[in-house]
């Protein structure tokens, strides 16, 4: 199939441009560096990638080395029909930087190149007009001015692209030319400056509104503070928001239960259905709402332009840690998922951060992590309100796992830091950060993404958790039937693996949940559920949470659960990208033992202290 690439400088629209064109959802959000990997889709007959953004041709971070690696792939090969070189209208300098050396490459193979002109939106809103068949003459390749957002001249813009991408076809160049050294490109940085002061809109004038905002959110106090509250109202709200949400969920969860064991009559399939399936799925299902709250503020503050200024303030704060500001964006995202997190990484310039970035990453607390938080800290904490119910103790406990979850992360940055992991001549270079313009979120991506989010979330864990849940009520169920299942053969078994959470102050129950979470952490609210529902017998589920408390959980032991999971590394896919990413086993292995190590050292002292 003949190939159509998409690059430019980072965040300046390509994979916004790349979702209109192919109709897939890629990542989109208001900071450089989103796009870490190719990513490719189908463009009527042709298939179109999505490239990570580079701002020259000679690359700094990974993530462009990678970009300008395929891309000079891409020039030798007979199947790329065209380049589609994406341009930010309002920050035409920087883009031309990239967008002339592209086009020097792409005369010196014979390619196809167009130049799109995005954020043609923004440009108006500016007050300004740019010449774009001036610009295209100057430039001697097709301009075209398109909004990848309104998808102003976007019709106009895919015709073109098919045209051109058609001629491209036609080369077929046969003894394509080996990989030359990159020219000396001085010239075309003097030319994009020339260019962009003539064209484009006065860097005086797009800077005007986001420098009120910026005196305030920079500066070293107000800044600080701005921050700090940011955080706090992040993951405060992901509890408060949430709890109406999820009272809703787990009631419509009781109702269905009542409603279907109604029907079935009592009997042991009335109880496989309430312990199985509305014990131990019902109660992973409440957290659905808490996912979605989570990656609606994440999102907002991704699509804002915030971002970037927040990894500016912890720069400083960061390096006594041996990190960059450029790790927190993967820090953040982390509280998502620490997959993509790791792969966000690359675009951290220094080899040894971007090491330890990705190693401290798991420390941060993910999704998978909030239903087990959000049950102990209902088993644990108190539901009390303050400031007329704006402040929840319970949301304030919330926070403390996440931070405690960061402040562990630093820490471990610091001892990793001292020790020799890499030699590292790129540590010492200056911090670069281009600041996006500010943005009210795009509220269309940004509700899919939250849907997605949950659809996500349910398929990763759920199938998982329905298995474990069948598997623990009929080893629970059997031989003993309902309200035995201390003499079933999952208490035989259980009994065996007591020892090993004696220590942590818990009972062979919650062994089996924490061992089984290994497979997904969230199967520890399942199999709680389950069990919990097992030995209730006749009960009706009452929340599971409730279950737990009547059950008499001690504070200490319930939270060392919590920094257990604060603490371990349970994830498969998490450790199979460290692997791909850091490329040791040697390492990887050394930090899930360690983690471990810790996690269980943390819940004995919680145990033993409190
Ligand atoms: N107003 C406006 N915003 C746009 C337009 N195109 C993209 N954006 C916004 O610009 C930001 C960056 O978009 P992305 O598509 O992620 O940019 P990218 O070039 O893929 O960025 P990297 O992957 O980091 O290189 C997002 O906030 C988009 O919503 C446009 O035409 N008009
Ligand atoms: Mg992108």
């Amino acid at each position: 199939m003949k190939r159509i690439i998409l690059v430019g400088k980072p965040n300046s629209g390509k994979s916004l441009l790349f979702n209109q064109l192919t109709g897939l959802r890629q990542k989109v959000a208001n900071f450089p560096g989103v796009t870490v990997e190719l990513k490719s889709g189908k463009f009527e007959q042709y298939q179109l990638i999505d490239f990570p953004g580079a701002y020259s041709m000679s690359s700094l971070t990974r993530d462009e080395e990678i970009a300008v690696e395929k891309i000079n792939q891409a020039l030798l090969d007979q199947d790329t029909a065209l380049i589609i070189c994406n341009l930010d209208a309002t920050r035409l300098q920087s883009s031309l930087v990239f967008g002339m050396q592209m086009q020097v490459m792409a005369q010196r193979y014979g390619k196809q190149l167009v130049f799109a002109l995005n954020m043609i939106d923004e440009v108006a809103r500016f007050g300004h007009q740019i010449d774009v068949d001036a610009l295209g003459k100057e430039l001697g390749a097709p301009v075209l001015a398109i909004s990848a957002k309104t998808l102003q001249g976007i019709a106009e813009f895919k015709t073109s692209v098919l045209q051109l991408a058609e001629q491209g076809s036609g080369d077929v160049n046969t003894l394509a030319p080996a990989v030359l050294p990159p020219p000396d490109f001085s010239e075309q940085v003097t030319q994009s400056r020339v260019l962009a002061a003539k064209y484009g809109v006065q860097s005086t004038v797009v800077l005007k509104n986001q420098n009120a905002i910026d005196s305030f959110m920079l500066s070293n106090f107000s800044g600080g503070i701005a921050f700090l509250l940011v955080m706090f109202l992040l993951f405060q709200s992901i509890f408060t928001f949430a709890t109406p949400l999820m009272d809703g969920v787990e009631s419509l969860i009781g109702l269905t239960a009542t409603f279907v064991t109604d029907l079935t009559g009592p009997g042991m399939l009335a109880d496989f259905l309430n312990d199985a399936i509305f014990g131990g799925l019902g109660s992973f299902l409440v957290f659905v709402p808490q996912i979605m709250v989570l990656t609606l503020i994440i999102g907002m503050l991704e699509d804002s332009g915030y971002l970037a200024r927040a990894a500016l303030i912890c720069h400083k704060p960061l390096s006594y840690f041996g990190l960059s500001g450029r790790s927190f964006i993967p820090f953040l995202s982390a509280h998502a998922c620490a997959i993509p997190a790791i792969m966000a990484a690359r675009t951290i310039e220094s080899p040894r951060k971007r090491l330890i970035t990705m190693l401290t990453v798991p420390l941060m607390s993910c999704s998978a992590r909030l239903p087990v938080y959000a049950l102990l800290v209902a088993v644990l904490i108190p539901d009390t309100k303050y400031i007329g119910g704006l402040v929840n103790l319970q949301g304030v406990a919330f926070f403390c796992l996440y931070f405690f979850g960061m402040v562990t992360a630093l820490l471990v940055s610091l001892v990793l830091s001292r020790s020799k992991l890499s030699d590292d001549e790129k540590s010492d270079m200056p911090f670069i950060l281009e600041l996006p313009t500010y943005r009210l979120p795009h509220w269309k991506p940004l509700i899919h993404r939250i849907f997605n989010s949950a659809k996500q979330f349910v398929y990763r864990a759920g199938p998982v958790i329905f298995t474990v849940s069948v598997v623990i009520w009929v080893l629970g169920y059997f031989p003993t039937g309902a309200g035995g299942l201390q003499e079933s053969y999952l208490g035989i078994i259980g009994h065996w693996i007591e020892p090993l959470f004696t220590p942590l102050g818990l009972d062979w129950r919650y062994g089996v949940a924490i061992l089984m979470s290994f497979l997904a952490r969230e199967v520890f609210v399942g199999a709680l559920g389950t069990l919990f529902g097992i030995e209730g017998a006749d009960e009706n589920i009452a929340g599971l949470a409730a279950n737990i408390q009547a059950d008499g959980l001690t504070f200490g032991a319930g939270m060392g659960i919590l920094l257990f999971y604060v603490v371990a590394l349970q994830c498969v896919a998490t450790v199979a990208t460290l692997k791909a990413e850091t490329g040791s086993t040697k390492l990887v292995t050394g930090l899930v033992i360690g983690y471990g190590a810790l996690a269980y050292l943390l819940a004995m002292l919680c145990a033993q202290l409190l």
